[in-house]
């Protein structure tokens, strides 16, 4: 069998992941720093993925085993140097915090004289995820190390989409995901070109795949949570039965695809429209009940300048497009609380300590006054 190694064991890559590689014929080695999971991984070596629908389909997962990448770092340099692919699904701010664990993966194949190309897929919510950890491996890399990975080591940049919710199951690796899934690929940044995995779409250009997802996925997702949260709600369906917070979607999604049809030509109104229609039925899947929490986390990262609401911001206005909704849902992230949350809570300390302009430039990068005024007006509003 060919050997996987994937960072992150939570809900999307065992959920997802797991299941794409498991199909095409990986063993998975997840490494993850959760001892439960690892050591159930390692117990049992399979687990099951169960499909919210009415006939709630299982699919089980075989040949699957888990290091703990803090207790065992010289076993995942192992792994990566025997890996026929990597991947993570550990969140965009934990990517910096394995790059050198990675490096030395590399670093092992290189003394090895392996020639075989590898391929390391970041499959996080973030756009040029890939490239990203590219850049933090760089930074442990000699130039001798950086001339073997220009040539054998390759980065790209992916974009994975299915609602995996927070799972409170008495079995830690079982994990119920909804039906719908889509990993797409940027084609032209893979070096092992020999490995290619049914269930993924590879794409010669990923960046309209990956903002139409996240700007569409995500960014309503993310309405849905903070306004939900604003009039009170607990979950992303209990939300959505408040026409308040509906209405805030409709409304987010029109802009959404002014900008995807002003920016790309390869999307037309009726096929956005049929797609944003089909997320909302994801939102409301009656067999998965998703925490407001989940979608609202990490809020700082939320309001980053490349992220799913000042980016779409910041090119609806070059445009001269409204991006009102976008700019209302901003300001309820700026009320969001959520004590068990790091960032909602180091939020709101600097919101009640420091000025309101200087930590909405600070959160979200942007130096155009004109949308910081935007955003400051539209939180003293609330
Ligand atoms: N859940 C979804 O619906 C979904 C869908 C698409 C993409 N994503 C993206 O996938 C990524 C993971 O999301 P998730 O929902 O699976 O989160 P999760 O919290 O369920 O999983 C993350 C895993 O990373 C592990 N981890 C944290 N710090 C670590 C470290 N330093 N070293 C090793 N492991 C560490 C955690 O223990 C956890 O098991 C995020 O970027 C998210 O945006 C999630
Ligand atoms: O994972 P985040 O925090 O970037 O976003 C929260 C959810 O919107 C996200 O996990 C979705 O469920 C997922 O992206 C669906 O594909």
């Amino acid at each position: 069998m060919k050997k996987a190694v994937h960072f992150g064991a939570g809900n999307i890559g065992r959920g997802f992941i797991g299941e794409i590689l498991h199909k095409n014929d990986f063993e998975v080695v997840f490494v993850d720093v959760n001892e439960t999971i690892i050591n159930a991984l390692n117990e049992r070596g399979n687990y099951e993925i169960e499909l919210a629908e009415d006939a709630a389909t299982r699919i089980p997962i075989h040949h699957v085993s888990g290091l703990n990448n803090a207790k065992q770092p010289e076993a995942v340099i192992e792994a990566i140097k025997n890996a026929n692919i990597v991947t993570t699904a550990i969140g965009p701010n934990i990517l910096p915090f394995i790059a050198e664990l990675i490096a030395k993966g590399i670093q092992a194949r290189q003394a090895a004289k392996i020639m075989a190309p590898l391929d390391f897929i970041a499959c996080e919510n973030m756009i040029g995820g890939s490239e990203f950890l590219k850049s933090k491996v760089d930074a442990f890399l000699t130039e001798e190390n950086k001339a073997y990975a220009t040539t054998y080591i390759g980065f790209p940049n992916a974009a994975v989409d299915r609602i995996v919710p927070g799972q409170t199951h008495a079995d830690p690796l079982f994990v119920v995901v909804e039906p719908f899934s889509e990993w797409v690929i940027d084609q032209s940044q893979i070096r092992n070109t020999l490995i290619h995995l049914n269930g993924v779409h590879y794409a010669t250009d990923l960046e309209p795949f990956i903002e139409r997802k996240l700007f569409s996925v995500n960014t309503g997702h993310a309405t849905v949570a903070y306004n939900g949260f604003y009039y009170g709600s607990e979950t992303i369906d209990g939300a959505l039965k408040d026409e308040r917070v509906m209405s805030a979607l409709l409304q987010t999604q029109e802009e959404t695809r002014e900008l995807l049809l002003a920016k790309w030509d390869l999307f037309n109104e009726a096929e956005l429209s049929a797609y944003h229609e089909k997320i909302r039925g994801r939102f409301v899947n009656p067999h998965l009940s998703d925490d407001i929490s989940r979608v609202a986390r990490t809020p700082i990262r939320k309001l980053g300048y490349d992220e799913r609401f000042i980016r779409p911001i910041r090119e609806l206005n070059d445009r001269n497009l409204s991006f009102a909704t976008h700019l209302a849902t901003v300001a309820k992230i700026f009320k969001y609380t959520d004590e068990s949350d790091a960032q909602a809570v180091e939020l709101q300390k600097r919101l009640a300590t420091e000025d309101l302009i200087e930590v909405i430039k600070s959160v979200t990068g942007l130096t155009d006054i004109k949308l910081v005024t935007a955003i400051k007006e539209a939180v003293v509003a609330l």
